[in-house]
């Protein structure tokens, strides 16, 4: 929040402010043992603890819950909120009573963005999310349905060694960054809408811009009254958003529609073939949702796919690709690991990932210290309820800080801090929800569901580009100074480029 913002808050509070004396006195506050709340600081008037959270959230959150533990009870605007700080209680939220706290809460940006939360990221928890959840499971992110597209990704990746080639051979200092967003974003169109979309660098720009809009504290969600000034900004750029977003995804629609019409046999389908062959389809096995699904429905699970596909890969695929240039250590050990199980073979192929357990311990790792969603995707509680002694009431919002958990020396001892894959030599600590020390997924019923595919990305990606490349970084720069800042959204990317200078490894 910024100053003028924060400024513009407190005349709008000292407004208020007899109004709020008048409330109080005229409904005093029951004071009841058995309605007892987390601890945390104490809030200002209307906004709450609004104004604490500052430009890196995540780090202001995790720097509280060390003050006031790891239930922590805070109120943003009108809004309990709830934020989890331990292995022990995101097992109770996210494990022990998942039934209460698998809802989500009602945001602007998914009614305006995301079609009124038609497809499943911000999808209340009930009987439609379970339907378009199950289809997507099914139909779009099962393993052999993954699979069968490991030819399209093979096919952008071996593009993107074959440009590196050529800066490597001219020496050129690479845009690593942006060369990962753009393998993403081929990758997943490839699969998602069977060719590379003409809007592609268009598309790449909105997601980022959704990611920023997603992870926005947004007063109007949380002081409703607040919300038509737009003090923020927030609501003009969701609509902006939200526009360029609905002409790339009607353009797509229409194109897929058109070829069908023409009566062009593809022998496979891709993921837009699939959903539309569900609204199409008069026998389906989703049968209840093909009855409702209309084109707004479309849109919103194609917006889920491309948002949780192309974002949260390549920011894991950036910040893995940055710890391995501050510790060449650790690169050299991966790089001699694929040299030994693939030997000569250039290309490492998705059939090699399973024997790479460095890559395996390496993508741990880079996932522990720089989740993609810091913050996950916030969760809501549906009734009230107690835990741990204290008192939840129904509509919390319950927000699970894993970035603060993977600096936490009380989990991961002394050397929380430090990029050391070895921590899980020997350890069955594994990434996919079990194990609450370490949830980049989530767990639970909101458990991500391309867990499978995303693995896929990263670890091919990261394997082919230290397989095929040795990397320095430019102008001299030591392992030590490269910086390792953040921007902050609901995923959290670098806030530098990262760039380097790759050097072939086998000419
Ligand atoms: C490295 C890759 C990925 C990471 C780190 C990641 C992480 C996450 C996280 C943290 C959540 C929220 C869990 C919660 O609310 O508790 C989530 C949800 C979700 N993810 Fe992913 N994800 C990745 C890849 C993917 C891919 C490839 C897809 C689809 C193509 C996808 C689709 C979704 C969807 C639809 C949800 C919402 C699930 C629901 O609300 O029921 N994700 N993901």
């Amino acid at each position: 929040m910024s100053l003028t913002e924060f400024a513009v808050l407190l005349v709008l509070i000292a407004a208020f402010w007899p109004f709020l004396r008048l409330c109080k006195t005229i409904f005093p506050k029951t004071s009841d043992s058995h309605q007892k709340p987390p601890p945390g600081p104490s809030g200002l008037p209307v906004i709450g603890h609004l104004h604490m959270l500052g430009k890196l959230p995540h780090q202001t959150l995790y720097k509280l819950s060390q003050k006031y533990g790891p239930i922590m009870s805070l109120r943003l605007g009108s809004v309990p909120t709830i934020v989890v700080t331990s292995p022990g209680a995101a097992e109770l939220f996210l494990r022990t009573h998942d039934a209460v706290f698998a809802s989500r809460p009602k945001m602007q940006v998914a009614e305006n963005l995301w079609y009124g939360s038609k497809g499943m990221i911000f999808t209340e928890y009930g009987a439609y999310w379970r339907n378009v959840r199950k289809f997507c499971t099914l139909e779009l992110l099962s393993a052999s349905k993954i699979d069968s597209f490991a030819g399209r990704r093979r096919k952008e990746l071996g593009m993107l060694v074959e440009s590196l080639r050529k800066s490597a051979g001219a020496g050129e200092v690479v845009d690593v960054s942006e060369k990962v967003a753009h393998l993403t974003v081929d990758m997943t169109c490839k699969m998602l809408f069977g060719e590379i979309i003409k809007d592609k660098c268009e598309l790449n720009e909105i997601i980022h811009e959704m990611a920023e809009i997603m992870g926005a504290f947004n007063i109007a969600d949380y002081v409703p009254l607040l919300g038509a000034l737009d003090l923020q900004g927030w609501t003009r750029r969701i609509r902006a958003a939200s526009k360029a977003v609905d002409r790339i995804l009607e353009n797509i629609i229409d194109d897929h529609e058109e070829d069908a019409s023409k009566g062009h046999n593809k022998p496979h389908g891709d993921f837009v073939d699939i959903i539309l062959s569900l609204k199409n389809s008069e026998r389906s096995t989703h049968e209840h949702l093909a009855q409702i699904v209309d084109r707004t429905n479309i849109k919103a699970i194609l917006l889920d796919m491309i948002f949780g596909s192309i974002d949260t890969s390549q920011i894991t695929i950036e910040w893995i690709m940055s710890e391995l240039m501050r510790n060449p250590r650790v690169m050299q050990h991966l790089q001699a690991e694929i040299r030994n199980v693939i030997s000569d073979c250039e290309f490492v192929e998705e059939s090699h990932l399973s024997k790479l357990t460095y890559l395996d311990m390496v993508v741990k790792e880079g996932m522990r210290l720089h989740p993609a969603g810091p913050l996950l995707v916030h969760h809501e509680s549906m009734e009230d309820i107690m835990i741990d002694g204290y008192h939840i009431p129904k509509q919390s919002r319950i927000i699970v800080n894993i970035w603060g958990m993977a600096r936490d020396p009380k989990i991961w001892s002394a050397n929380a801090e430090e990029f050391c894959p070895e921590r899980f030599m020997d350890s069955n600590i594994d990434l996919r929800g079990k194990n609450f020390e370490l949830i980049p997924f989530g767990s639970g019923r909101r458990v991500c569901p391309g867990m499978y595919l995303g693995l896929i990305n990263v670890k091919l990606v990261v394997a082919q580009l230290v397989h095929s490349f040795n990397w320095e970084l430019p102008s001299g720069m030591s392992p030590a100074e490269l910086d390792m800042d953040e921007m902050y959204g609901a995923t959290v990317p670098r806030a530098n480029h990262l760039l380097a200078v790759p050097t072939l490894r086998f000419p």
